[in-house]
């Protein structure tokens, strides 16, 4: 399992990932103002693998998720635990902490452990490539995530939505492919030159809804809504009973 130490939190003041603005409008006459961030849109697969009848989901360790949790924690503690030397439990906290390790199995009172921030979630990457098609991105990362080799005209485009409207109101493209052990080419993982360290996990066909509304299991909507998209748009061609 994943090890995570020496937290250290930091304001962000540039980023090739996310850039926060203000914009000022007006709407019907009343003067507004909306913070939003600019972020890159994505795509999203939901791989099936006709040979074992499983969804390949990945999972990693999102630090995001993690600080959210953290927060989470923080505000759950008793009222006189929750003040700091400097009586303010807000950012300063997580530098206080740093050198801290989250690690599984160890008791701290501080940090959720790392399994706190590890999320299943459809195979995805972000669209950083102005010269390449959405199915061609989409093919790129089912191979370095999931190692599956798959043309790109194999991807079945399910719909596109809106992901995190109020904030980044970006776009997610959401495809569906059919695997076979025989398109496994690799043990898939991420890039790791790229520092991704994915765990390629696989759903069994016949746990899917279960899975997807389990809370305990953590998870992006993605998962959810494209196993429901699945029961309803090919349960029949692969025969499947759901508890659902
Ligand atoms: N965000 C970020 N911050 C950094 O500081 C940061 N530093 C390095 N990176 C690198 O950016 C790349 C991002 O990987 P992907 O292209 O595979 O995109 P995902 O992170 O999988 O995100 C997708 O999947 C999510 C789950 O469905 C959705 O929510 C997203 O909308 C969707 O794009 C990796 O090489 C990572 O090492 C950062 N990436
Ligand atoms: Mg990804």
């Amino acid at each position: 399992m994943e090890e995570i130490n020496n937290i250290e939190v930091v304001p962000c003041t540039e980023s090739d990932y996310l850039k926060p603005f203000r914009v000022h409008y007006n709407q019907n006459g009343t003067k507004k103002s909306w913070d939003f961030m600019r972020t890159h849109d994505s795509v999203s697969v939901l791989i099936f693998n006709t040979t074992s009848h499983c969804f390949v989901l990945v999972k990693q360790f999102r630090p995001a998720v993690y600080m959210c949790e953290w927060e989470r924690t923080k505000t759950q503690l008793p009222q006189s635990a929750e003040k700091t030397e400097e009586g303010a439990a807000e950012a300063a906290a997580p530098e206080s902490q740093e050198g801290q390790s989250a690690s599984e199995g160890e008791s701290s009172s501080q940090w959720p452990p790392a399994s706190a921030g590890v999320t299943y979630e459809l195979c995805a990457g972000l669209v950083d490539k102005p010269n390449l098609s959405l199915e061609e991105i989409a093919r790129q990362e089912v191979l370095e995530e999931c190692g599956y080799d798959v043309p790109a005209s194999k991807l079945k485009r399910i719909t596109s939505y809106r992901s995190g409207v109020g904030v980044t109101g970006a776009k997610q493209t959401m495809f569906y492919a059919e695997v076979s052990d025989d398109n496994c080419v690799s043990a898939g993982g991420g890039e790791p030159r790229e520092g991704e360290l994915i765990e390629v996990v696989k759903v069994p066909l016949h746990e899917a809804m279960t899975f997807a509304y389990d809370e305990r299991i953590p998870k992006t909507m993605g998962v959810i809504f494209s196993f429901i998209w699945f029961h309803n748009n090919m349960s029949p061609k692969y025969k499947i009973s759901t508890n659902v």
